[in-house]
Order: structure tokens, then C-alpha cells, then sequence
């Protein structure tokens, strides 16, 4: 039977293979808006919790009124979401964009925090003084690190913010993009088509290990779409039954021999995903999932790894090139200033080349920086004296440990 300790201890699974992999493996939730990715990250986290392993966790929705979980990062914490519309003038999804722009500029610290607690040895510095004896080091030592996206899904995975987290963070840990489908409301071809083409197209853009999660299969079982996935005719049959039974109400006949013809496109990209069903609500499903995600993982080793290390080399490479060309810039402009031509080389100027990081720190921007840091609320040293609202403790029901603190119910 699948359990989340299925992740295996680095010093023994990853031994002999080079650099070694982090114990975690972070989970990218991306879906549709209402599809149920909210009550999917609160039961995965319950469920984590209830097997004594709390993942780490991030909220990427700066618009979200409620947190049904306990977030160690939260986007709000850093971006005043109504702030940032009133200033820039913008509209709800607008603000949406900017907020997570602006998030990503600080998305160094917030890689920082989770490599360190990915990594079993550093976050033994991050713990409290006086951690509750229920949770052990292996407790406060992820398995996981959960990305709750915005709701509005094109702001995460067409954006260049979008782009640069799921980056940022699939060159830092194995990383798994977790698609959440809303199971009832793809029993139509047509949508379910929609559906996939969507999933496809993220997939394409992250080249990522990809689950498909079929959501909410209490209320209607994701049978008919494995069936549909494996079987392309079985979709044909489906799409010829449907324009029978409903005419024209879900479009043009036309629109039947396009679907038809990329249900044989789409067969070869079916091939290559992991699909699962799940209800949120109920937690039926949990086990099969984290299989899943396991088997994600190794694919993130065998074939993603190899290539991104091959990307950041040559990143890198180019990084070197273009600091050499602006050191020679620099020195031919000094030769110009110092043969009395033109007006001397600012200091200032000099240290922006030698080191970027240090160019233009003075006092007031460094007091501007801290306002906008990222903060990770499971560090903080009081965190245990912080009252459980503060802590993003929801309603959604929670259990006492033997200390008396409260973690998300399972
Ligand atoms: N029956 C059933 N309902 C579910 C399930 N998962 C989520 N829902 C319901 O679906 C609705 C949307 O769920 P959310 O978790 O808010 O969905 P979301 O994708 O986070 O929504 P946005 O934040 O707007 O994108 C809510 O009414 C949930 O109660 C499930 O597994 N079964």
C-alpha cells in the first residue's frame, strides 16, 4: 500500500548518484478555478499531518479570503494584495498578476527557507528553542512542499512570474505539477478535450512530471476518463453518443471530426501522464496518489534532472561571459576617463560592476527590503507562543497534540 514515507531518506536511496536528491519533493497544485484545489491541498496536508510527516507549505493565491490549512509562507504576508490594486489602478486579476510579480522578486528568500528545511540536517537549525515533544526532528523535516496556485489558472502557468518560481523551484527539489480536473464537470467530450488540451499545454510549457488528478470523485467517478484516455475510440463512441442525445447544444458538427481527430493526437500524450482520482472531501484516494507522486519523483531523477543540470551549466556559462564583457567594457571606459576625455567613473559605478549585489545598498533601500521579506512562520522562534489564529490555524477542524498546539485535523 502507497504512503507518503515512500519518499526515500537521501544518505540511503540517493547514495552513489552524484550530487544528492532533497528528501522533499514539492508538489505544484495548478487547476481550474473551482476545480478543488484549495480542499485538495487542505486534505493532503491532513493527511500528511495525520501520518506524522507536516508538509511544508506555501499559498501563491494572494487573493484568497480564507486558508483552510497552515501556510509556512504565505504570499499575503510579503504583497498587500488590495494595496497593490489601489496603487497600480488595477482590477482583480491584474492585481492578482502584479502581486505575484512582485512575490517572485523575492523568491530567492523563499527558496532559501524551504531548501533549508528540505535538507533533514539544516532544518535542525530552523527548529524552535523548545520544540513540542510530539514533533520529532523527522516531523519538522518535510516530505513534501505543497504550492497552493491562484485560482485564476492562466495567471500562474502563462505568466513569466509563473515561469520563474516553477523554475526556481524544480532546479531546488524534485518537483511534481499536480493538475487538479473537476471530475463531474468534464463528462462532457467536448470539455473533457478542453481539459486535457489545457493539461497538455502545461505540461509542454513546465516538461515537469505530470499527474493528472481527477477531483471530487464522490460526486462522479473518473472511470469514463481513464477509459477515454486509454482508448481513443471509446472517446469517438462517446462524442457520437453525445451529439445523439444532445444535438447542437454543444456546438457545431464540425466541431465533432476536430475532436475526433486530436483524441488520436492526443493519444501519444495520454501515454506519458499518471492519472488518479480522488475526493478532497472524503480523502478517498489519498493512497494511490502519493504512488503516484513517488513514481513522479524517480521520473524527475531519470529524465528532468540530467536535463535541467545541463541548462544551468549553461546558464552559468553565459552568466561568466556576460560579467567578463562588462569588466572589459569597463576598463576601456576607464582608460577613456582617465586620459581626461570624459567626466571619472563613479565609485558607485565601479562597485555596480565588481558586485552587482552591492551596488546601491544604501541605508533607506535596505529598511525598504525588509519591509517586503518573506517571512516563514514555522521558524519564527515564538511561533509556539503565537495564538492559533495567528498561526493560519482554520476551522476546518483541528487536533491537539499532547503539547496543546493544534495542527489541521486528517
Ligand atoms: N463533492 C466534492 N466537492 C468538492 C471536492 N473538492 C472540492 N469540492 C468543492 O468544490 C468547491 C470548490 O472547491 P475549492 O477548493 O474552493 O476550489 P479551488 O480550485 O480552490 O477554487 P478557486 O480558489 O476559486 O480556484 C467547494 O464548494 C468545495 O467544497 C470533492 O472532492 N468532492
Amino acid at each position: 500500500m502507497a504512503t507518503p514515507q515512500a519518499t526515500p531518506q537521501p544518505a540511503q536511496a540517493d547514495k552513489g548518484k552524484g550530487k544528492e536528491l532533497p528528501r522533499a519533493t514539492a508538489m505544484i497544485v495548478i487547476g481550474m478555478a473551482g476545480s478543488g484545489k484549495t480542499t485538495f491541498m487542505q486534505r493532503v496536508n491532513s493527511y500528511l499531518h495525520s501520518r506524522n510527516q507536516p508538509p511544508y507549505v506555501l499559498n501563491l493565491d494572494p487573493a484568497v479570503m480564507h486558508l483552510p490549512f497552515d501556510a509556512n509562507i504565505d504570499i499575503r504576508d510579503t504583497v498587500d494584495y488590495p494595496e497593490v490594486m489601489k496603487q497600480y489602478n488595477l482590477g482583480p486579476n491584474g492585481g492578482i498578476m502584479t502581486a505575484l510579480n512582485l512575490f517572485t522578486t523575492k523568491f530567492d528568500q523563499v527558496l532559501g527557507h524551504v531548501e533549508n528545511r528540505a535538507q533533514s540536517v539544516e532544518s535542525v537549525l530552523l527548529l524552535p528553542p523548545d520544540p513540542p515533544p510530539a514533533l520529532t526532528e523527522t516531523a519538522l523535516t518535510p516530505s513534501y512542499v505543497l504550492l497552493d496556485t491562484p485560482g485564476q489558472i492562466e495567471i500562474f502557468t502563462w505568466s513569466a512570474s509563473g515561469s520563474i518560481i516553477t523554475d526556481a523551484l524544480a532546479s531546488a527539489l524534485p518537483t511534481v505539477v499536480v493538475y487538479i480536473i473537476d471530475t463531474p464537470r468534464t463528462t462532457a467530450p467536448a470539455t473533457f478535450m478542453s481539459n486535457m488540451l489545457y493539461a497538455c499545454s502545461i505540461l509542454y510549457k513546465t516538461r515537469l512530471p505530470f499527474l493528472l488528478v481527477f477531483n471530487k470523485t464522490d460526486v462522479e467517478p473518473h472511470g469514463f476518463a481513464l477509459e477515454w484516455m486509454r482508448d481513443f475510440e471509446k472517446f469517438q463512441d462517446a462524442l457520437l453518443e453525445r451529439r445523439r442525445t444532445h444535438g447542437e447544444e454543444d456546438g457545431p458538427a464540425y466541431m465533432d471530426s476536430l475532436m475526433n481527430s486530436m483524441s488520436l493526437v492526443l493519444d501519444e500524450f495520454y501515454k506519458h501522464l499518471r492519472a488518479v482520482g480522488v475526493s478532497a472531501m472524503t480523502g478517498e484516494g489519498m493512497d494511490e496518489l502519493f504512488d503516484a507522486v513517488q513514481e513522479a519523483r524517480e521520473e524527475y531523477e531519470r529524465d528532468y534532472k540530467p536535463e535541467l543540470e545541463k541548462i544551468t551549466a549553461e546558464r552559468e556559462r553565459k552568466k561568466e561571459a556576460q560579467k567578463a564583457e562588462s569588466v572589459t567594457r569597463l576598463m576601456r571606459d576607464m582608460k577613456v576617463s582617465s586620459s581626461g576625455d570624459s567626466a571619472q567613473v563613479p565609485q558607485s559605478e565601479l562597485d555596480k560592476y565588481l558586485d552587482p549585489s552591492a551596488a546601491g545598498q544604501d541605508d533607506d533601500e535596505e529598511e525598504d527590503d525588509d519591509e517586503g521579506e518573506v517571512i516563514d512562520r514555522s521558524a519564527r522562534t515564538d511561533y509556539y507562543e503565537l495564538p492559533a489564529r495567528r498561526r493560519g490555524t482554520g476551522p476546518g477542524g483541528t487536533v491537539e497534540l499532547e503539547d496543546g498546539s493544534q495542527w489541521p485535523a486528517p
